[in-house]
């Protein structure tokens, strides 16, 4: 059966994470990124997750995994390098948490996949645990296509929506032509043609008030 891929909004939502060895750090790292609240159980933490926890942005809890420490938890990661105690966080978790565990893609409800970000672009590729490791090439390969300039050109892309959609009463089809301008590679390389497209909005903008106000 295929998986069903979706992106999580996570932040402050509280994050357990079972394990502090080098693996549990990536994942605490993303979660942080993401806004969560992170509590880490684990009876030793390697030096990046010690500095965090000593920065404030974490809390440890420096003891061995217990059913109770996933009470409250939104999301759950189980990283503890032993197989028997990542099960036994699988089956204590209660049916409406999410949980993923380490070493078996199968044993939790969702699996981590290979990501970047550039801005409010996301890219994410997964291989449902048939080889993390080409996940992360075809993601590295993808990052070559998409730069660092698209962090800009999306908060651009998120300007157009936001007129266009929720400001303006535009007639549907001139919705669709201005929200596909925004998206042409015209736009996408021309820093002209995004102000040629931010201005006709706000000449859009004034036809409309100018209506508004007769
Ligand atoms: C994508 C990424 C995201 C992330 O972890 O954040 C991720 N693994 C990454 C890296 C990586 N993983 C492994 C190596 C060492 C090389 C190797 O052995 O292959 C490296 C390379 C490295 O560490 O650099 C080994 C490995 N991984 C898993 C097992 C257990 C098993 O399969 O049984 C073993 C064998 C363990 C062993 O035997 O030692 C399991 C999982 N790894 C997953 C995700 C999930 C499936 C993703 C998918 O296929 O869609 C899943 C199922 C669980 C999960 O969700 O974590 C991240 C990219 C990092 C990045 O972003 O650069
Ligand atoms: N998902 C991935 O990307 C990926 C990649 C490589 C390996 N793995 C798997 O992830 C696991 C962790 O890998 P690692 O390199 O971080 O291991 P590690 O041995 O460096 O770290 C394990 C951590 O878990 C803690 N721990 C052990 N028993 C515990 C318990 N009962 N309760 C709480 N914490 C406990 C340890 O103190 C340590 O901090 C391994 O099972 C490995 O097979 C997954």
């Amino acid at each position: 059966m295929d998986t069903y891929p979706i992106t999580l909004h996570i932040s402050g939502k509280t994050a357990v994470v079972i394990g502090g060895g080098s693996v549990a750090r990536r994942k605490i790292q993303r979660l942080l990124k993401s806004g969560a609240v992170v509590k880490v159980v684990s009876p030793d933490v390697c030096r990046e997750v010690y500095e965090l926890h000593e920065q404030g942005q974490l809390e440890w809890q420096q003891k061995l995994f217990e059913p109770a420490d996933l009470d409250g938890a939104f999301i759950i990661m189980a990283a503890s390098g032993n197989s028997e105690v990542n099960e036994l966080v699988a089956s204590a978790a209660a049916p409406h948490q999410l949980v993923n565990i380490a070493d078996d893609p199968h044993a939790g409800n969702f699996h981590v996949p290979a990501s970047l970000n550039r801005g409010k672009l996301s890219i994410s590729v997964a291989t449902e645990g048939a080889s993390p490791i080409l996940a992360r090439k075809v993601r590295d390969e993808i990052a070559d296509h998409f730069g660092h300039e698209f962090t800009e050109y999306m908060e651009f892309l998120e300007t157009v929506r936001k007129k266009t959609v929720h400001e303006l009463s535009l007639s549907s089809d001139l919705k669709k032509y201005v929200l596909e301008q925004a998206a042409s590679n015209e736009c996408r390389n021309s820093e002209v043609a995004r102000q040629s497209l931010l201005f006709y909005l706000h000449l859009l903008s004034l036809v409309e008030s100018s209506a508004h106000s007769v």
